[in-house]
C-alpha cells in the first residue's frame, strides 16, 4: 500500500496528501453515485448485487486515475446494512488503489452526537473510515470541531458545504449575518481560520453551477465544485466562476454522473476520468496562477 490513500496518515497534514495525489492524477474528483437508471443503464439490476457490481467497476476503473473519489453514501444506504458492507469495500478499494475517499455523507449535529459520525467516518477503527467526509454547518461551524481536530489530528479534512449547486441553497447562503457578510462567505471564513496551520484541514463545497460571490483567496484548502456535467455546469464555467476569487490550486471540481455514464466497463470509466481532467487543466490553465 503506498497510494495517497493507503493506511494511516503519517504527517504533514491533509494539505500534502491532496497536493501528492493531485499533483500525480490531477484535480478531479470522481464520484461514485449509484443510481437505480445508472444501475439498469449499466444491463444490472437494482439489488445490492448489482450495487456491488457497479462499485467494483468503480474501483477498478476510477481507484487507480481519480486523484480523489466521492461515493455518495446514500446510494449505498438505500441497500441498508448489505448496502452499507458494498461501502465499506468501495472504500477501502479506493483507497488501496491510491485515491483520496471523500465520503459524501454531510454530516453534522451536536458535538457528542458530532463526534460518533467522527469515528464513523475518520478513524481507523471504523470500517468506513475515510481520507475526509462532507459536513453540513447548519448546527454552527463550532459543532463541526470533533470532526476538525480529528482530521487535524490524523492529516485528513472535512469539507465544509458553503455554496452549494442546487438553486434551493441561494436563500439561506447568500443572507447576511449580523457582520454583513453572507452565511456562506461566514463558512469560507471559518475554514480558512481553521486551515491557519497549514494543514489544510477544512476544505469547502462551492458548487460550479452559478457566480458564488465569495472570496475564497484566503481559504489554503481544497475546494470541492460539483455541478460539473449532469447539473449543467462546464469546464470553462469553472474559469470563469473561478479564477478571480480562488488560488486554482485548491480547486477540486467534482463530477458523478456524467463520468458514470461511461460504464460498465472499467477501462471506459477511466477514459473519461482521463477526458474529463483533461478538459479542466485545458480550461484552467489560461488563468491557473500555479
Ligand atoms: O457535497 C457534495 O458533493 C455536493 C454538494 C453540492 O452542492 N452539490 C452536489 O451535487 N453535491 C453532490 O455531488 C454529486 C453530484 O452528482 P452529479 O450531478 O451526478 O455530478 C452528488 O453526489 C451530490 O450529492
Amino acid at each position: 500500500m503506498t497510494g495517497a490513500g493507503s493506511g494511516t496518515a503519517a504527517g504533514g497534514g491533509f494539505a500534502a496528501r491532496y497536493r501528492a495525489v493531485v499533483g500525480e492524477r490531477g484535480r478531479l474528483c470522481a464520484g461514485i453515485d449509484p443510481h437505480a437508471a445508472l444501475l439498469e443503464q449499466w444491463g444490472l439490476p437494482v439489488t445490492v448485487d448489482g450495487l456491488r457490481e457497479f462499485a467494483q467497476a468503480c474501483v477498478t476503473g476510477l481507484g487507480p486515475t481519480a486523484a480523489v473519489i466521492k461515493p455518495q453514501v446514500a446510494f449505498f444506504e438505500v441497500f441498508g446494512s448489505a448496502g452499507l458492507a458494498v461501502l465499506e469495500e468501495t472504500i477501502a478499494g479506493c483507497r488501496e488503489a491510491g485515491a483520496l475517499v471523500l465520503a459524501d455523507a454531510k454530516r453534522g449535529d451536536i458535538g457528542s452526537t458530532m463526534a460518533a459520525y467522527t469515528t464513523a467516518w475518520l478513524d481507523d477503527v471504523s470500517p468506513l473510515c475515510s481520507d475526509a467526509v462532507t459536513a453540513s454547518p447548519y448546527l454552527g461551524f463550532g459543532a463541526l470541531d470533533p470532526a476538525l481536530a480529528q482530521a487535524r489530528a490524523t492529516d485528513r479534512a472535512v469539507f465544509v458545504l458553503a455554496r452549494t449547486s442546487n438553486p434551493d441553497g441561494a436563500r439561506l447562503q447568500t443572507a447576511r449575518t449580523d457582520q454583513g457578510r453572507s452565511v456562506a462567505q461566514s463558512i469560507v471564513d471559518a475554514a480558512a481560520a481553521a486551515n491557519a496551520d497549514g494543514s489544510a484541514t477544512a476544505g469547502v463545497v462551492v458548487g460550479a453551477t452559478r457566480e458564488h460571490g465569495l472570496d475564497l483567496s484566503e481559504l489554503s484548502g481544497p475546494i470541492l465544485s460539483p455541478g460539473l456535467g449532469a447539473q449543467g455546469a462546464t469546464a470553462q464555467d469553472l474559469a470563469v466562476i473561478f479564477a478571480d476569487t480562488a488560488d486554482l490550486r485548491w480547486l477540486l471540481p467534482a463530477a458523478s454522473r456524467s463520468i458514470l455514464a461511461a460504464g460498465p466497463v472499467p477501462a471506459a470509466l477511466a477514459a473519461a476520468v482521463e477526458a474529463t481532467r483533461d478538459e479542466i487543466e485545458t480550461a484552467l490553465i489560461g488563468p491557473n496562477r500555479s
